[in-house]
């Protein structure tokens, strides 16, 4: 029994987003932006032409990155926040990242920094809630799959869950299978990967990119597994001092930049996104491409035309997938109802 919904095209329009017609005037907010990712991030966000205003937070050292990046003469601003200044780190914010959190070490899965990061992105997210309820929410912090069904929770119980903003950042993996299968190939190419953003969860669909055909199967199912691999090979290089953080903050840019760019007007922007859609039954949450505009996800993608050996992928890692989704929804639900509070339905 195959997981697919066929007419996998989700529209999600908002109705209370604020939209704006222009670059000028977008403020991002970075949440862990004293870390690994979060500073490089940050540099690259504060030489965007279309980053009016960076807001940094992170519980240390963000007095000291803003000041840095404010020497640097591009025309956005840049202030630094520490605990106690969360609110006016927030306020106005259209669009706001998240890579707060702790990062693997070797032996790890993604899924071992559930309890910390389930923790402190919560956190992060009940005052976005609180004071830029209407922001894009970019979730950077792992594991991805549960964090963003965490963080839907949250703010399903404050009233204000927009799926068209809401999005887990999964662009990495789309990175490297360009890079991998770039090289392997001998050219510049463009691969769409889909699922979520650990283990066989990643899923490559390398049909869709035609130079890959003229490489053997073999060969086909070794890329595969780099690009699902990609996280540990850097973990595994860096010892015991973290994961990804470069590569990621690149990543996490063109993202931002782009959701920022839709924001602002700019039309036809596409990039994958882990967010809310019916493209796979059974899992609530799922990376596609997605259509961004002035509201955030204005349109769920799909799937696009894949093999058999790549629907063969999806069913075996749908269970997978679900039940990470549905460890976040489960945790939040329950931490909500500690707090007295309703989520969007029974565990
Ligand atoms: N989505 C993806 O493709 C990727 C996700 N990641 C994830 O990103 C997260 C961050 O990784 P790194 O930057 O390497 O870690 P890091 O430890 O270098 O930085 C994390 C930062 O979060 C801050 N932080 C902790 N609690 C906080 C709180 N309550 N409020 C604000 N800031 C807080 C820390 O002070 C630290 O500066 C990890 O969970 C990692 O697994 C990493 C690479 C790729
Ligand atoms: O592997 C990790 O823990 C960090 C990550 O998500 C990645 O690099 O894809």
């Amino acid at each position: 029994q195959s997981t697919f919904v066929q007419s996998s095209k989700t529209t999600h329009l908002s109705s209370s987003s604020v939209n704006k017609n222009n670059f000028e005037n977008m403020k991002v907010a970075v949440l862990g932006a004293g870390g690994g990712i979060g500073q490089p991030l940050s540099l690259l966000l504060k030489l965007s032409p279309h980053v009016s205003n960076l807001a940094l937070y992170d519980i240390r050292g963000t007095p000291g990155v803003s000041s840095d990046l404010s020497h640097i003469p591009s025309p956005g601003t840049v202030t630094g926040h520490l605990p106690g200044t969360l609110p006016e780190c927030l306020a106005g914010s259209d669009v706001v990242v998240i890579p707060a959190g702790v990062p693997r070490k070797p032996g790890m899965s993604r899924d071992d920094l559930f309890g910390i990061n389930a923790a402190i992105v919560k956190g992060l997210v009940e005052a976005v809630a609180s004071h830029c309820p209407g922001a894009v929410i970019c979730v950077i912090s792992n594991p991805v799959n549960s964090l963003v069904p965490v963080c839907k929770e949250v703010l399903v119980r404050r009233g204000c869950y927009n799926p068209s903003k809401l999005c887990g950042v999964t662009y990495l993996d789309v990175c490297r299978a360009n890079t991998f299968v770039g090289e392997a190939v001998g050219a510049n190419v463009s691969v769409n990967v889909v699922g979520g953003h650990s283990g066989t969860t990643i899923v490559p669909l390398l049909s869709q990119t035609p130079d890959v055909s003229s490489l053997s199967q073999s060969k086909i199912d070794a890329l595969v597994e780099r690009i699902r691999n990609g996280g540990d090979e850097v973990v595994s290089a860096k010892d015991g001092a973290g994961s990804a953080t470069l590569s990621m903050a690149h990543a996490g840019f063109v993202f931002v930049e782009n959701v920022v760019k839709a924001l602002g007007g700019e039309e036809d922007v596409v990039m994958p996104a882990y967010t809310e859609c019916d493209v796979v039954k059974g899992c609530s949450f799922f990376a596609v491409p997605c259509r961004f505009g002035k509201s955030g996800v204005e349109e769920v993608m799909g799937l696009g035309k894949i093999s058999e050996g790549e629907k063969g992928m999806i069913d075996d890692m749908s269970g997978t997938l679900a039940s990470q989704i549905e460890k976040g929804r489960k945790w939040a639900i329950e931490a909500s109802a500690k707090e007295g509070g309703q989520g969007s339905g029974k565990i």
